[in-house]
């Protein structure tokens, strides 16, 4: 690897016919070279001994695939279909060149700074097959200590994780897994992947690629694992910032009154009822509705509507371009059949431009001047029939109206009454514009149908080549409809556990639902995690199992520390020795969990009374950089730590008649690999106690 580094950087070697091809080639030699220096260190981790046509061979796999042209090594690429074979338990394939070929032995290396250190066989056919040492490798990886950022898995693949890496591009891919699972490892994993060429037409542009996660701390956190995957320029954001992005409403702020309600109304009546509303808006049938409302509103906004321009075509003489009422509603009806993604407003302007370029027959290099000189009538009449239309007002147009929402006849009488009811009038709405988030969708539809959904590319709008979802269980089947549209067919991976739902009401009843809004898709299911310790999943698996009648879950078996019980006492004395035990069993990074952000505030003041310097994460703005911080849980949510302090884990801050709060407490407590502590100045909650 260093010889051939040494070619690229030496500029000799790239001399070109001129100049500027030198230049170029010297470019793309360092930019060759820069990209394979990275793996001198570790060029490969493992290896296969194989049987092809009678010769034995070992192959060698790395996270970058090398050919050493003067000289009979290389490496495959962990994402290639041979790398594949490092992790599968099959023992036989069909090379591509054809015959047959058999694995004799799998084996990992441990190779640091350019030095074997260690070599452990996962499979021997001459020792008798499975050693075992898969597992043991596992074990030692994930006694490590964590990190600022998630890290890759390539090392250590485990099979059915491979299998769901791996599932064939071009099906969209639901990944079902416990907390723990490396379901959003996996989603990454799988986008890399994609990203290679060897998936042909199913090749993904990093930077045509969308990864929605839950909130922006996780976004950047998890985000860090691409580079190590070789890639870059995939946009990581929420669902939020996707969506008010594409209204152009970047300052709208979203809020989630139905949790609001549902934590705080002790009306069951209305509680009930904010929940059904929420489900219904994201009721995959919206999309029609929304689609049937607008139909009416354009047809009727068309009404009186003509177009006669005086248009010249050079060298011809000047025509008269008219088209009449009906023809234009006949064109709109054309466009609605067409249903482009960008959108009926750009989809009607290009019907109407080539109507023009058809009837006046004008000669190609004529084109684009007859449709300048259209454009300006263009804008105004289109502007008529379609500019009145904002999505957010629009959607809450549609929400007032019982006629518009019976247009369609798609919802019954107790829906529509559903709809128009208001069970979140208690509850209080911010002063700037706002949106809820369960109205968020309905607006994107409304987006969707007027200016188009998709990836923005200067100007235009294309499909992205693949989005990937985290916790996907939070998102509604007209969410996953409009995501289907804005992607490339058949690319998209959503991740998600229903069991983790925190948002029922926004999200899908089964994964059954949102197969139906992406055709063709799979559901595959993880079903080992691997995060904590033994004891750390033991007591999460007794909070999760008051709410969670899912099959049990099945842990790595792996030994840590007891769980360690600080309580009765002054709470902030109590936080500070856990976070010195924490400490003295060598831990570095340490997150104390709060249940509210204005907790997490507070004691990272109070706390440094005690010589504990904790830094708050309390905003989407923060970011985690590792070492001791404090945040509160649903900021929590996907990050993980060495150690982790559950402060006021006890029954007045997590209510115990509320499966929410349980759910929440489950979240806090399971955000340790190897160290928990949990805290309380009086009791612990009964189901940690
Ligand atoms: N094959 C593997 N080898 C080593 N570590 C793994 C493997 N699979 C998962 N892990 C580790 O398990 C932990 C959990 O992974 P991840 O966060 O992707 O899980 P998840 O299913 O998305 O969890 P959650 O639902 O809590 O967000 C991470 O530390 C990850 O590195």
């Amino acid at each position: 690897m260093l010889r051939q580094i040494e070619t690229w950087e030496d500029r000799d070697r790239n001399a070109g016919a001129d100049l500027e091809t030198s230049v170029t080639m010297a470019d793309t030699a360092e930019e060759h070279a820069a990209m394979l220096s990275v793996h001198v260190q570790q060029p490969y981790f493992g290896s296969l001994k194989v049987r092809v046509g009678g010769r034995e061979q070992t192959l060698y796999i790395g996270k970058h695939a090398f050919r050493d042209l003067k000289g009979p090594h290389s490496v495959v690429s962990w994402d290639s279909e041979v790398g594949s074979l490092f992790y599968s338990d099959t023992l036989g394939w069909t090379p591509r060149r054809g015959g047959q070929g058999t694995i004799r032995r799998r084996r990992q290396l441990d190779v640091a700074q350019k030095e074997l250190r260690r070599v452990t066989d996962l499979y021997d056919d001459e020792a008798g097959g499975d050693t075992g040492g898969r597992e043991e490798v596992l074990l030692r990886r994930l006694a490590e200590q964590s990190t600022a950022a998630m890290r890759d898995v390539v090392e250590t693949l485990q099979p059915e994780q491979n299998g769901a890496m791996r599932y064939p591009a071009g099906t969209p891919v639901i990944i079902q897994g416990a907390a723990g699972s490396g379901k959003t490892t996996i989603g990454f994993h799988r986008l890399a992947w994609m990203t290679s060429p060897d998936r042909q037409e199913h090749r993904a542009r990093p930077e045509a690629c969308m990864v929605l996660m839950p909130n922006r701390v996780l976004a950047t956190y998890a985000a860090r694992i691409l580079p190590e995957l070789g890639i870059s320029g995939v946009t990581v954001t929420t669902p939020e910032v996707w969506g008010t992005g594409l209204l152009g409403l970047e300052k709208l702020e979203i809020t989630d009154r139905t949790l609001s309600l549902l934590l705080t109304d002790q009306d069951n009546g209305r509680r009930a009822l904010a929940w059904r509303r929420a489900k219904l808006l994201g009721d995959a049938r919206m999309l029609d509705v929304v689609r049937t409302h607008l139909w009416g509103k354009f047809n009727a906004a068309l009404q009186g509507q003509a177009l006669s321009e005086s248009v010249e075509v050079r060298g011809r003489g000047v025509y008269t371009f008219a088209l009449s009422e009906a023809e234009l509603a006949g064109m709109l009806r054309e466009v609605f059949a067409a249903d482009p993604l960008d959108g009926y407003r750009a989809g009607m302007r290009r019907l109407i431009e080539a109507e023009a370029v058809s009837r006046l027959g004008v000669p190609d290099e004529e084109e684009a001047s007859v449709r300048r000189q259209l454009a300006t009538p263009l804008t105004t009449l289109l502007g008529r029939v379609f500019a009145s239309t904002t999505p957010v007002t629009e959607a809450r147009r549609l929400l007032g109206s019982a006629e518009a929402l019976g247009a369609s006849g798609l919802l019954k009488p107790r829906e529509i009454e559903l709809l128009l009811a208001d069970p979140l009038s208690g509850i209080p709405a911010p002063r700037r514009a706002h949106a809820d988030v369960t109205e968020l969708p309905l607006m994107l539809a409304v987006q969707a149908f007027t200016g188009g959904i998709g990836r923005v590319v200067g100007r235009t709008l294309e499909p992205f080549d693949h989005v990937v979802l985290d916790e996907a269980q939070d998102y509604s089947p007209l969410l996953y409809a409009l995501l289907g549209r804005a992607t490339r067919p058949g690319h998209l991976t959503a991740l998600g556990d229903l069991n983790q739902g925190m948002h029922g009401y926004k999200g899908p009843s089964s994964w059954e639902a949102v197969g139906e809004q992406l055709p063709g898709a799979q559901v595959l299911t993880l079903s080992r995690t691997y995060r904590s310790t033994r004891q750390i999943t033991a007591l999460g698996a007794r909070i999760a199992s008051t709410y969670n009648r899912a099959a049990e879950v099945h842990g790595v078996d792996r030994d840590g520390a007891e769980v360690q019980r600080y309580s009765g006492g002054d709470e902030l004395a109590l936080l500070a020795q856990a976070v010195r035990d924490a400490r003295a069993a060598g831990h570095e990074n340490i997150a104390i969990v709060t249940r509210r952000a204005a907790d997490a505030d507070n004691l990272s003041v109070a706390l440094r009374d005690h010589d504990t310097d904790a830094q708050p994460i309390t905003t989407q703005e923060h970011r985690y950089r590792g070492g001791l911080v404090i945040l509160p849980v649903n900021l929590a949510k996907g990050l993980e730590f060495s150690a982790a302090i559950v402060a006021r884990a006890d029954a007045q801050t997590y209510d115990e008649s509320t499966e929410y709060e349980r759910r929440l407490l489950y979240v806090s407590a399971s955000r340790a690999l190897h160290w928990l502590g949990l805290v309380s100045g009086d009791e612990l909650h009964p189901l940690v106690a």
